[in-house]
This record gives structure tokens, sequence and C-alpha cells, in this order.
């Protein structure tokens, strides 16, 4: 098996070549600092695009974790198998190919971390879809909830992004209103939503 940094090295590049999204190196700490306080065993990441942070949440999750991960690009399905097929995490992790919203409603268990990281319109949607699929002491991180700082206003939201941005204030204010929930918006790179459910005793 190869070396783990090198392989995760060889995707990065391959986002910056050819301009596919992953998450950047601002808001992956965030999310491996979440995911290693977890250490989840059953991760569901709503947006694969090549696999890079599936592999990342992966290599930093309980020894046994199990991941289903959404991506409706079958280009980008098929890159992301191809990388995650070289790593020791490849029967671990499950692509499931097509429009996350539809493809959520086909899981069945419960998950205790879920990385919602796909379309940004669609936040509010797959939180109300996920939710029955959480257990009692899940996290939920959403990343580039500040969009460009566009969701708090720091910047003029240009047209074509309003509705984005209308969205993403919908899932902050979903999120932080939820009393089962403790939601925290880290600053870090595009903005991260992380959202811990409470003890049953403790909901706010
Ligand atoms: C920001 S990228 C994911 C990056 C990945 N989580 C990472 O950090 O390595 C978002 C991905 O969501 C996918 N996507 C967009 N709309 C989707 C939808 N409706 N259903 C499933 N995936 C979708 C895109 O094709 C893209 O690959």
């Amino acid at each position: 098996m190869e070396k783990f940094e090198a392989l995760i090295g060889e995707m990065e590049e391959y986002g910056r070549s050819n301009h596919v999204p992953i998450i950047n190196e601002k808001g992956m700490p965030v999310l491996l600092e979440m995911v290693r306080q977890k250490k989840p065993h059953r991760v569901l990441e709503i947006g694969t695009a090549i696999g890079y942070s599936a592999l990342l949440i992966a290599n930093n999750s309980a020894d046994d974790v199990e991941i289903d991960t959404l991506e409706l690009s079958q280009e980008r399905a098929d890159i992301a198998r191809a990388y995650i097929d070289r790593s020791a995490y490849k029967d671990r992790i499950r692509i499931h190919i097509g429009d996350a919203g539809e493809n959520i409603l086909k899981l069945s268990g419960k998950y205790d971390f879920v990385f919602i990281d796909a379309a940004k319109g669609q936040y509010p949607d797959y939180f109300r879809k996920v939710y029955p699929l959480l257990t009692e002491n899940a996290m939920v991180l959403a990343d580039n909830v500040l969009f460009r700082g566009y969701v708090r206003g720091a910047a003029e939201c240009p047209r074509r992004f309003k509705t984005i941005v209308k969205r993403l204030r919908e899932y902050i204010s979903l999120v932080s209103e939820n009393n089962e929930f403790e939601t925290v918006i880290r600053e870090d790179g595009d903005g991260l939503a992380v959202s811990q459910r409470l003890p049953k005793e403790n909901n706010r």
C-alpha cells in the first residue's frame, strides 16, 4: 500500500490543476479537529468530489469506520473510486452516485458524523433529510456556510449567488434554533457550521 500522505498530496495537486473544489487548507484543520474529537464509526458525507475529504475523514476516525459518500457526477465518482482503491480504506468507503437529496432517502442505519459539502442551496433540505438518520450524539458539520463573506453581508452579494446565500442563512438558522443541537460557526476557510447533538437532558 502506498504512503497515505503521498496519495493525499497527489489528490491536492489534481484538485488544483483540474479546478475541483476540495476542502481548503483553512477549513480542513477544523474538519480534522472535529473528526479526531468524535472518532466516528459511521459517517455520511454529502459531496465526494474526488474523495479527498472522505479519505481524510477515514484516516482520522475509529478503526472500524464506514463511510457513505454521495456524489452527483459519475466522472468525479470514478476518479474518487480510483484514488480510494489505492488506500487502506477501499473497503470502508461506499460512493453513491446521483442526486444527494434523493440518495439520502435510500440510506438506512444511523450516522454519528455527517459532513455536508455538496449543493450549497440544498443545505436546509439535506439537514431535514439527514435528521432521522442521526445517532443521539451525532455531529453535523457543514462547509462553506459563510460563502465568500456574503452570508453575513461582509461583501455585496452578486445576483447569481442570492439564492445560495438565502439558503445558507436558512441553514444557519435551522441548526442554531434547533434546541437539540449546540451550533458553533467557525470562520476558518469559507466558514463551517459545527452542530453537536446534545444529550437529551441538556436540550437547550
Ligand atoms: C465542494 S465539492 C466536495 C468536496 C469534497 N467534500 C472534499 O472536500 O474533498 C462538492 C461536490 O458536490 C457535488 N454535488 C453538487 N450537487 C450535488 C447533488 N445535487 N448531489 C450530489 N452531489 C452533488 C459536486 O459534483 C462536487 O463534486
